[in-house]
């Protein structure tokens, strides 16, 4: 592990009787990529502003490079934030924003010039000095933003929704743009969103939130794998979620039927709840299909087909297909025994117990 950067540890925050932060524990490692990703309203921004310096937690501690912080005020961390709206001044030109923070700071004039144009030369920028902030485009001013962040160095970069006002394509353009921009910084990278793709496809590792709860951490890989909770295989990506009964190490019982998974380690009859991903059932013919279902509807999705099919205790099953289907035909489902996820009901207090032991001194 290399050296982390930001810790946060117990961290509670009410407004009044309302509690928005539930225990957080999390440590950033410098030079690494985070995302927080939660619903609306799951306490994604009260972090960052925890750790901006703009929010004192109710209790627990914000440590920066080791030291606590919780009294250090916001100029004083070596933390910058982009906010959603990016927060830029419109009557000055992008020369005078990203000079701003420098220039009230009283920086020499030719150490000013020096960052802002290098800031500049890094979003790609350079030659736009000049132009008003009205004459940008919405990814533009996102990489003004980010310019007047990088001109003060920050060790970390705290970003709050930041692609969330731009339109599909200049966002998935942005997505590749900032990731790329952080590996060649080097610097650590906290970025928040309620946008699942957006979250797999930039991050090293992934906070999931919930009511101002951290649900699960890990790589994308891992939370999209190994969910640890229903809500948490809900809202990464699509999946079938069904109830089951784990009966020994590695034989899992659904839908009435025993199945052979990769899963072990639980009690002998354990209540269990199974995901399976729609990319990972195949349609076969009946006869070679763990389980028969009957086609119900398909859309056409461009590189799938998204196809909704019944079994016959009337579970729905969600299918992504490369291939056509006939509306009410019978076909079979077939996966291997590790496209099985078993979680545990009630997982997502028991890992958090076990994350929180590793936190302790
Ligand atoms: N100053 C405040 N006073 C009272 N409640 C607040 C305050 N700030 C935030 N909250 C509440 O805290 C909860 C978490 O808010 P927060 O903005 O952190 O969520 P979020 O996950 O960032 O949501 P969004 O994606 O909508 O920005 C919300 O229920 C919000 O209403």
């Amino acid at each position: 592990m290399s050296k982390p950067i930001i810790t946060l540890k117990h961290v509670y925050k009410n407004y009044g009787d309302t509690n928005v932060l539930h225990d957080i524990n999390m440590t950033l490692e410098a030079g690494k990529f985070y995302t927080l990703l939660g619903p609306s309203g799951s306490g994604k921004t009260t972090i960052l502003r925890t750790i901006g310096g703009f929010v004192t937690p109710s209790s627990g501690d914000v440590l920066f490079d080791g030291q606590r912080i919780n009294d250090l005020p916001a100029n004083k961390r070596q933390v910058n934030t982009i906010f959603q709206d990016y927060a830029l001044f419109p009557h000055m030109d992008v020369y005078d924003n990203v000079a701003f923070g420098l220039t009230i700071r009283k920086t020499p004039k030719e150490v000013i010039e020096k960052k802002v144009l290098r800031a500049l030369k890094l979003v790609q920028l350079s030659g736009y000095e000049d132009r008003s902030i009205s004459e940008l485009s919405g990814g533009q001013q996102q990489r003004v933003a980010i310019a007047r962040a990088l001109v003060n160095e920050p060790q970390v970069l705290l970003l709050d929704e930041a692609l969330s006002a731009l339109d599909m394509k200049l966002r998935k353009e942005m997505q590749v743009e900032l990731r790329d921009l952080q590996q060649r910084l080097g610097i650590t990278f906290l970025f928040v969103t309620h946008d699942q793709e957006e979250a797999l496809a930039m991050s090293d590792e992934i906070f999931v939130m919930d009511d101002g709860k951290i649900l699960q951490s890990g790589t994308p890989v891992d939370i999209y794998d190994e969910p640890v909770n229903h809500f948490v295989a809900n809202f990464i990506g699509e999946s079938n979620i069904v109830p089951g009964k784990m009966l020994s190490d590695y034989r899992v019982e659904f839908v009435n039927k025993v199945f052979e998974c990769a899963d072990a380690g639980m009690k002998p009859d354990e209540n269990v709840e199974v995901v399976l991903r729609p990319e990972d059932l195949d349609i076969v013919a009946p006869d070679a299909g763990k389980l028969v279902v009957t086609i119900d509807t398909q859309l056409f999705r461009g590189d799938y087909y998204e196809v909704i099919a019944y079994d016959d205790d009337h579970n729905e099953w969600l299918i992504h297909s490369t291939n056509p289907t006939k509306d009410d035909q019978r076909v079979g489902l077939f996966f291997e025994p590790e496209d099985i996820h078993v979680m545990r009901y009630g997982e997502s207090e028991q890992a958090f117990d076990a994350r929180l032991e590793t936190y302790e001194d």
